[in-house]
């Protein structure tokens, strides 16, 4: 792995790939396979056409595989950490954060985000929530599910994804105030928000959707026969 530093570019894509995939259960996340490409190379493949370089976060004690067109630092013990690395890794003037965790990124939500951010200085990709929302009660014995609590409106309720777009300066500094405040967030652009930052809301994809579980892996098994196929 290389150093902290680096080759400045105008662009970057920050792909934090250092969780540890605890509920999907096959190790590494990053280094899962989908038809035959890993979860990593099919995120970078993705992204490296549209930027300066791409830089990636890995796990502790792992390396970067053959192949793939990055420079890797090593992750933090948190999402935040690993972004506020990579974020450190280079010089860049925008920024496109990206999860390895979600291979199948469309490039019209790439080109989207990257024209978004020059207006507001920070974009994230997003979708409406679609289906009814609901909180649920307390269950009355271990290993209930829970019932119905109350109902949650999803007027104005959209789902956040990634790709996010940043400044970088824009995101150094929210990350740099997070850190100083004990401020953890399971996103960078709600770090932003937190300071008053305008967040534009970028359509995203339904097939942007993030590996998290055996369900999602299966799911993305199956995308990925049509996606590779059609030469996505
Ligand atoms: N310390 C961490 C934790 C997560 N990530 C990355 O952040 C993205 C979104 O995280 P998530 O899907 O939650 O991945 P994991 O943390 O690996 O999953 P889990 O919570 O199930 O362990 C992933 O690309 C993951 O590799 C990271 O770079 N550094
Ligand atoms: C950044 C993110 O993918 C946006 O939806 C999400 O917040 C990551 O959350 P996780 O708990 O680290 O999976």
């Amino acid at each position: 792995m290389s150093g902290p530093c680096l080759l400045a570019g105008r662009s970057a894509a920050l792909v934090p790939a250092a969780g540890s995939g605890t509920r999907l259960g096959r190790g590494p996340k990053a280094f899962v396979e989908v038809a035959g490409q890993t979860l990593l190379a099919r995120s970078v493949a993705a992204l490296a056409p549209h930027v300066d370089e791409v830089l990636v976060a890995l796990p502790v004690g792992t390396e970067l595989p053959p192949g793939i067109p990055a420079r890797a630092i090593v992750g933090g013990e948190t999402r935040q950490e690993s972004v506020r690395r990579l974020l450190h890794a280079t010089a860049a003037e925008r920024v496109l954060v990206h999860d390895a965790a979600r291979p199948f990124l469309p490039e019209g939500v790439i080109h989207a985000l990257l024209e978004a951010v020059l207006d507001t200085g920070a974009a994230t990709a997003a979708l409406p929530v679609a289906d009814t929302l609901v909180r649920a009660g307390t269950g009355e014995q271990a290993g209930d599910t829970g019932c119905w609590g109350e109902l949650v409106s999803r007027e104005n309720l959209w789902g956040v994804q990634t790709p996010q777009a940043f400044l970088r300066e824009v995101l150094l500094e929210a990350h740099a105030q997070a850190r100083s405040q004990g401020h953890t967030a399971t996103d960078d652009a709600g770090l932003v928000a937190r300071l008053g930052g305008r967040v534009r809301l970028v359509p995203g994809d339904a097939r942007l959707f993030k590996v998290t579980t055996p369900g999602d892996l299966a799911l993305a098994e199956a995308l990925a026969r049509v996606w590779d196929g059609a030469g996505c």
